[in-house]
């Protein structure tokens, strides 16, 4: 067991009892504790996290993880009828962005290269199966100019506005079913939610520091696994390198967290518990939203305020396998309803490179499309993807799929979603406080709390180092802060009473 150098974590407030004033009970010094970290969530972050404390010398840290695999919302399945199943994508599908030239390299590139992960480029733009290809290059454009415009307004120091504001102040005002099937594929296909749930700024810096090398980010190019060891095989090859067998708990649910000033423990679903010096919660930003776990004592204000404040997107990949291919014969199809959302995003995988011959397609709803689609049953959402299928096939027999199969991310209490997304109202200060460290003991890191990556597998990633380098030092030296808060954030401009005169 651990023996904590920390004394600074002794109390030195007093209190009076019947007057006379006595100084507080001391804090236990640690040495105690099970283990000097917990690593809540065995995801990207996670295991990252783990990574970076094996590296630093420190190696009494424990993951725990609900599931009985490491890789969080890279989950694969088994999909198919016998003699044509494949091991397919329900979560991150994509290395979005990879390395131009000398540029950075992302980071979940290097991992795929290092464990020989199989992949083909997923033409975006130039493998689409539409005949409004002008309206549709018309929607490149606007996207282009919307983020170039966000990337202005941020070096302005001008405030946030929606994404639909910031399209509608450049120009952009799609009406028609095409238009809007086209500004959906660029935006909300890859934000999983609308342009009006939308922060402008954010999903500008977004897009520039994942997809744009001359504004520091990785690549425009977007690498689809076919990998049939699944794309988790990434992060499960990284850790056998370094994690020993005692060093992960499967199947261990976290039901609370206390903590105070010298210690973290979390007690799981079975009743047991344990204790560390420091835990590091990287459970998604939608399990926080919906009091999964209970904190001891209740989390301050400032930090709700963060949770409640960033959004969830939903992505939904719903699968088909059909006997034999009927659909295009190019990487992608829109399918325009006057409906946003309707069923818009269809993909094959029946292609030379992909799974050939698989009969199998896929198409995606996102945001409240989602949230709808979990509601109904299976057979409900088959009738209204074959409906939709069969208006885009008039004149082809469409048999029932062999098989048909989504997830249901938003209701799945291990994820309440698929990833974060960053609205108008969330604040340079809400970031901040989303990141920031809890009585010193208690960490937060994943996907949503990256500011330059949110939402992205290499988002997940370097906040899994970034909070493990931060408790490292706390352990190796004799002061810890923890990563800073604002215990308030107001207006810098507040409505006074005269405003309302
Ligand atoms: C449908 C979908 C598509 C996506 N597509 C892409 C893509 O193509 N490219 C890309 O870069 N990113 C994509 N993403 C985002 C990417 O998957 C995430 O950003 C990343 O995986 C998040 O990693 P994380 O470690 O922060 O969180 P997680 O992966 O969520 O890790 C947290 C872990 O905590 C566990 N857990 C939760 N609650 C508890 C509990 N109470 N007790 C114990 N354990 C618990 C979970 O099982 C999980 O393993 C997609 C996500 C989804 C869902």
């Amino acid at each position: 067991h651990h023996v904590d150098r920390q004394t600074v974590f002794v109390s030195v407030s007093r209190f009076y009892v019947r007057g006379i004033a006595v100084p507080a009970e001391q804090s236990h010094v640690t040495g105690t504790n099970d283990f000097q970290v917990l690593i809540l969530g065995g995801g990207v972050a996670g295991v990252m996290a783990a990574e970076t404390l094996h590296h630093r010398g420190i190696d009494n840290f424990k993951i725990i993880e609900a599931r009985s695999v490491l890789g969080g919302r890279m989950k694969n399945f088994l999909f198919g009828v016998p003699g044509r199943q494949y091991v397919l994508e329900l979560g991150a599908d994509w290395i979005h962005g990879t390395q131009a030239n000398n540029g950075p390299s992302n980071p979940i590139f290097d991992l795929a290269r290092k464990h020989n992960l199989s992949t083909q480029p997923n033409h975006y733009r130039g493998s689409m199966t539409i005949d409004y290809m002008q309206t549709f290059n018309d929607a490149v454009e606007n996207f282009a100019a919307l983020t170039v415009g966000g990337g202005e307004r941020i070096l302005r120091g001008l405030v946030d506005t929606t994404t639909r504001s910031g399209y509608s102040l450049l120009g952009a005002k799609p009406r028609t079913p095409h238009e809007i099937a086209s500004e959906y594929y660029q935006f909300d296909w890859e934000y999983a939610q609308t342009p009006e749930q939308s922060s402008w700024l954010a999903s500008s810096w977004a897009n520039n520091f994942t997809f744009n090398s001359g504004q520091g980010g990785f690549s425009t190019e977007n690498l689809l696994t076919i990998d049939q060891r699944g794309f988790a095989s990434i992060i499960q090859s990284e850790a056998a390198e370094f994690l020993s067998k005692e060093q992960v708990l499967f199947n261990a649910t976290v039901k609370t967290i206390k903590y105070s000033n010298d210690r973290v423990s979390v007690s799981l679903s079975d009743g047991s518990s344990l204790s560390a010096d420091y835990a590091l919660v990287t459970f998604s930003l939608g399990v926080l939203q919906h009091d999964g776990i209970s904190f001891e004592p209740a989390l301050p204000t400032w930090k709700s305020e963060a949770i409640h404040g960033m959004a969830m997107g939903t992505y939904t990949k719903i699968y088909l396998q059909f006997p034999e291919k009927f659909w295009f014969d190019t990487e992608f199809a829109l399918y325009a309803d006057h409906e946003r959302g309707w069923y818009p995003v269809w993909q094959s995988l029946d292609m030379d490179g992909f799974f050939s011959g698989s009969g199998i397609l896929f198409v995606t709803v996102t945001g409240d499309f989602s949230k709808r689609i979990e509601s109904l049953s299976d057979e409900a959402v088959k009738e209204e993807v074959l409906t939709v299928l069969r208006s885009m096939y008039p004149n082809a027999t469409i048999p029932e799929p062999d098989a048909f199969y989504f997830p249901r991310w938003l209701s799945d209490p291990l994820y309440r979603g698929s990833y974060s997304n960053w609205p108008s109202s969330f604040l340079k200060s809400h970031h901040t406080n989303l990141r920031a460290t809890v009585d010193r003991r208690l960490w937060f890191g994943g996907e949503a709390t990256s500011l330059k990556y949110f939402g992205y597998l290499h988002g997940a990633y370097y906040e899994g180092q970034k909070m493990a380098e931060e408790i490292a030092h706390c352990i190796e030296s004799a002061v810890c802060v923890g990563l800073p808060h604002v215990e308030e954030i107001s207006s810098s401009h507040p409505y006074i009473a005269s405003d309302f005169i």
